[in-house]
């Protein structure tokens, strides 16, 4: 049984996970998980430790042993720490999303980071984002959401948060980056990329961040968790 109320928020990258995930937490005032943000801290905490990300037996080292602290900073974005060093731009990069798929596809290393991740489970809920809260993490939430949209428009909105940022990437090669993405994800043996029997599954292809977050809304009071 749960500590608190859970709403998962799973799906491919890019699908908007994030974005409703921390809108959902604010407006209900609830806790959030990032659950990505583990898989990349621990890819990243490789490159800095000059472990490769197919040796499994260290990857799995340091995963168990991974120190990340998560901050709110005043302007309301959460900073992440490994070892007290600020990652938080570090794993956003598309190299840090290549890497926390690596080294997500490994069994040892998602159950290493299984307990930390119900631990955000505190009152008065959770918004759980990621690619199997719904069906591995938090199976007995009471709201599942499973959002995706095309490969390209995928792509595309990738594309222009990273120029936003300053990283100079090609659409052309976010693309092939999502696509693999979504096969190492959706194939991988061990909590593989799917929507939870009962998840509400969104389409957000076409539609804009505030028309999903209504949709996703409706269905949360429908609920009757508001
Ligand atoms: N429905 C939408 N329409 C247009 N852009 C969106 C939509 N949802 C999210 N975005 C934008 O796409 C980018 C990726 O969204 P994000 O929430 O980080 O996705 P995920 O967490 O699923 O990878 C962000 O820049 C976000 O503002
Ligand atoms: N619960 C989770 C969350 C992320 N991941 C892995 O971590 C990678 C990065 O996750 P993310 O949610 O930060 O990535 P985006 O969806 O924002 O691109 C994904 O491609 C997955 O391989 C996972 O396996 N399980």
């Amino acid at each position: 049984m749960q500590a608190a109320p859970v709403i998962t928020v799973d799906g491919p990258s890019g699908a908007g996970k994030g974005t409703i995930s921390h809108m959902l937490a604010a407006t209900l005032g609830w806790h959030l998980l990032d659950s990505g943000a583990l898989y990349r801290v621990t890819g990243q905490a490789c490159l800095i430790e000059g472990v490769s990300w197919d040796d499994h037996a260290a990857v799995t080292d340091i995963a168990r042993h991974l120190d990340v602290t998560f901050t709110a900073a005043e302007s309301g974005e959460i900073l992440v720490a490994y070892k007290g060093r600020d990652v938080s731009a570090a794993i956003r990069t598309e190299e840090g999303g290549r890497g926390a798929s690596k080294v997500a596809a490994i069994p040892e290393v998602r159950q290493a980071l299984l307990a930390r991740q119900r631990d955000f489970c505190r009152a008065p809920g959770l918004v759980a984002d990621g690619r199997d809260m719904g069906t591995v993490v938090f199976p007995d939430a009471p709201v599942k959401f499973f959002l995706t949209a095309s490969a390209e428009e995928r792509a595309e909105r990738r594309y222009k948060q990273l120029i936003s940022k300053g990283e100079s990437v090609s659409l052309a090669r976010l693309l092939d980056d999502i696509r693999e993405r979504d096969a190492r994800d959706s194939s991988r043996k061990v909590a593989p990329l799917v929507p939870a029997e009962d998840a509400i599954v969104i389409d957000s292809s076409g539609q804009g961040i505030e028309q999903v977050f209504d949709l996703v809304m409706q269905k949360v009071t429908e609920k009757g968790l508001l």
